[in-house]
């Protein structure tokens, strides 16, 4: 394997050499291009797959009904299962059946968490904090803690019909659903009856399975009779509203007594007379439980502690290595696991805060959470709650995200939790996370990540005048992803859960993706596509000439549109014409290709979010990299448009759309002609003909939405919007002032907050 991922660095080719002498060198010396290619570029490629790519386009009408590229019979040779199986969840399929088992009771026990996970950040909760003290009785409290914001029925405020998650065998039909999703369901039904929470914005979704007969079986109903479709699918989701399991104890403050296990009780959490009805419920709760013990509790340097601060420090070689990676075991990962790992990026030993990491770890000889002051909470997930950490004697912010191994165990949720470590243990990108340390204390599962101050997308797009970006700023925004997706890919990590959610604003104004836990590991086998002879000749990918009245395109860099067609390839100017510069872009589209994303990897799990669901993962057909386009395409309408372009009454409805209705363009706002046609590229239904599906990023890099963009320069572009910058003393005050206002908190008796949680 480590072979393999070897092969990952191995990037797209800047001036791509020939295979051989081909009608399209003659063509570009005779046009005075003096690119002489190497003429053994065969065996530098040995071992490549060559394939002929469609030199054409994907077209798609502006219904969003699919015409097949100019030329499907050039379409790439698949390539054999064995090279296209991948590691992790991309095995073959006798791997993939054994894994359902797991992966249906995850998607069960996904919605429920789901249904009743905290609202995250966007409903930005203030937090009181408390004071840690030794005590491995407060040990269980945090690990309690942090379990509750997943398993907190009374704070859920998120909506029915957001929550509706599906965990279906895969070779049942959409009628057999899970037993153990039923029953979940009638326990949450309960749940809904006896308090129903106000709507919140959507959600990420969950695993969920089902087989390609099941999604016949919607299909043919629903183009039969709309209404018998809705009631099958209503009836077909059971688990959409499932149920709870609440696994936290918690405390009374008045009178000590462990109020109860909302488990056993789910439906009369409302009754309980420890119960609140406001939605800081679980804030209150978790401030009963610490108060209870005392106000102040500390809890990070138990001497007896099971696995320690003091774990073993590693100061990994650059552990982005595609072979230290690919190589990873689940024993190195236990191993891992015991000890502290702070990661090393040679290139950013000179980043202060990587300083400040490495400078406390070797003084201290190790790091832990002892060492950070937690202001507040940022948000929790299905696996774990992010917290807004200063480095104790620093005023350097950090991102922690905190995860209960046990918890992670009980729910079998410990493979997404080592997936997404495993994966931002990889990353090194400017727009992906910087993981700078991970580490166990107390049994608690720490990974100490880069502080993003401006928030996520969602929010982001919500304070726009009309909710809505401008084109200019989606541009940017969705062309920064692109490159985050890229490189993913070329790690062969197939994202799988783009939306506005998870794209963090850094400080700089830059983004930077998040949440790797439903990830998609695969393996990557580097393609060279061999363009047809006539590819020079061709005009770039397209679906209409610039001459209609839609053409607008605000990010026309040369006044060329007047002259001639906007999308025409300027390859022919330059022929015309020496003095102008050949469009390397258009050359670039025209020669050989090495495309080394995974592009043939298939995975049959069920995951993402409803509205940015792929057909093909809807229908259970097995998916590739190629979801991760759709899903670029769903996010750039989103943010032009400022909703998703499927979304249904109810996720049932947006499922069936995906699958059934055309694409279709709101008249208003205004977006350019040049938008609408990458937006149809990307969310054509059938995988096989997705812009990207065949030469990945480079595909969708060259359409002309984003033409005169620099590519390699976009991190030193001047982003749409600044985030106010952080202020480590404002953060600390705030967090004073809660504590003060919801706890009546007195600080320890030196005044010092030795360890603050919250
Ligand atoms: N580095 C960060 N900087 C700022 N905020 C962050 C950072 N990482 C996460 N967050 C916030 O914390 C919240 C929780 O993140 P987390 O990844 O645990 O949950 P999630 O996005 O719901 O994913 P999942 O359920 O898959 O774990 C997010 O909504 C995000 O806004």
């Amino acid at each position: 394997m480590g072979s393999r991922y070897g092969t990952h660095e191995i990037v797209e080719l800047k001036d791509e050499p020939n295979v051989s002498e081909s009608p399209i060198d003659k063509k570009k010396k005779a046009q005075g291009c003096n690119r002489y290619l190497k003429d053994d570029i065969n065996k530098l490629f040995e071992g490549i797959n060559i394939r002929t790519s469609f030199n054409g386009s994907s077209f798609s009408d502006e219904t969003g009904g699919l015409t097949p590229r100019t030329n499907p019979s050039k379409k790439p040779m698949r390539m054999s299962l064995s090279s296209s199986s991948g590691i992790g969840y991309a095995e073959p399929v006798s791997l993939k059946q054994a894994l359902r088992g797991l992966c249906i009771s995850q998607a069960s026990e996904m919605a429920a968490m789901k249904r009743l996970s905290m609202p995250s950040s966007k409903s930005a909760q203030s937090t009181p904090r408390f004071h840690l003290e030794k005590s491995t009785k407060s040990v269980e409290l945090l690990k309690e803690i942090l379990s509750e914001p997943q398993s907190n029925s009374l704070s859920s405020n998120e909506p029915v019909q957001e929550k509706k998650i599906v965990s279906v065998h895969p070779e049942a039909s959409l009628g057999s659903v899970n037993s153990e999703a039923r029953s979940v369901n009638n326990r949450d039904k309960n749940k809904q009856a006896s308090s129903k929470p106000p709507p919140k914005s959507r959600q990420k979704g969950k695993s969920i399975r089902t087989s390609s007969r099941a999604v016949k079986t919607v299909l043919r109903t629903k183009t039969v009779v709309k209404k018998k479709l809705k009631q099958e699918l209503t009836s077909v989701t059971p688990a959409s509203n499932a149920s709870v399991v609440v696994n936290s104890q918690l405390i009374c403050q008045k009178c000590n007594c462990a109020i109860k296990d909302a488990k056993d009780e789910p439906d009369k959490d409302s009754q309980s007379p420890h119960s609140t009805s406001s939605t800081d419920n679980g804030m209150e709760r978790k401030a009963n439980t610490l108060t209870s013990y005392g106000k102040t509790i500390s809890l990070l340097h138990t001497k007896n502690s099971r696995y320690g601060d003091k774990g073993e420090f590693t100061q990994s070689s650059n552990s982005s290595s595609i072979c230290e990676y690919s190589s990873s075991t689940s024993l190195s990962e236990e191993r891992n696991l015991s000890g502290c790992i702070v990661m090393n990026r040679p290139h950013m030993s000179k980043d202060m805060k990587w300083q400040a990491i490495t400078h406390t770890m070797k003084q201290n000889g190790f790091l832990g959470l002892r060492h950070f002051n937690l202001l507040k909470k940022l948000g929790s997930g299905d696996i774990g709650t992010v917290y807004l950490a200063e480095l104790s004697g620093t005023n350097y912010p950090f991102a922690i995200k905190v995860m209960d191994n046990e918890f992670l165990e009980r729910r079998q949720k410990m493979p997404r939790a080592h997936m997404e470590r495993e994966i931002l243990s990889i990353l090194d990108h400017p727009f992906l996370p910087t993981l700078y340390a991970h580490f166990v204390s107390e049994n608690l599962s720490c990974l100490v990540m880069e502080y993003c101050p401006g928030g996520d997308l969602h929010v982001l797009r919500q304070k726009q005048p009309a909710r809505y970006f401008h084109e200019q700023a989606a541009r940017f925004y969705v062309a920064e992803v692109l490159l985050a997706l890229e490189y993913l890919h070329m790690l062969g990590i197939v994202y799988r859960d783009l939306k506005p959610e998870n794209i963090l604003v850094r400080e700089d104004g830059h983004i930077m993706v998040t949440d790797f836990d439903l990830s998609l590991r695969c393996s990557v086998n580097p393609i060279l596509i061999q363009s047809p002879s006539s590819g020079l000749l061709e005009p770039p990918r397209v679906s209409g000439p610039c001459a209609g009245s839609n053409c607008i395109d605000p990010f026309c860099m040369t006044p060329t549109c007047q002259q001639i067609a906007c999308f025409r390839s300027k390859i022919f100017h330059t022929s015309k014409s020496r003095k102008t510069k050949p469009d390397l872009a258009v050359l670039n589209r025209s020669l050989p290709q090495l495309v080394a994303e995974p592009t043939e990897a298939r995975s049959n799990s069920f995951v993402g979010t409803h509205e940015y669901l792929a057909p093909e993962i809807i229908k259970g057909e097995g998916h590739g990299s190629a979801v991760d386009w759709w899903t670029f395409g769903i996010f750039l309408y989103e943010l032009l448009y400022g909703r998703t372009p499927f979304k249904g009454p109810g996720n049932d409805e947006t499922l069936a759309n995906v699958i059934l209705e055309n694409l279709r363009f709101p008249e208003t706002p205004l977006v350019s002609f040049q938008a609408r046609d990458l937006i149809k590229g990307l969310l054509v239904k059938d995988p096989e003909y997705r812009l990207g599906s065949q030469r990945g990023a480079a595909e969708i890099k060259s359409h002309p939405f984003f033409d005169g963009l620099n590519w390699a320069l976009i991190r030193c572009a001047i982003p749409p919007e600044l985030p106010e910058p952080y202020d480590v003393m404002v953060s600390k005050a705030a967090s004073l002032e809660r504590a003060r206002n919801y706890l009546d908190y007195n600080g320890s008796s030196d005044g010092h907050l030795e360890f603050d949680l919250f």
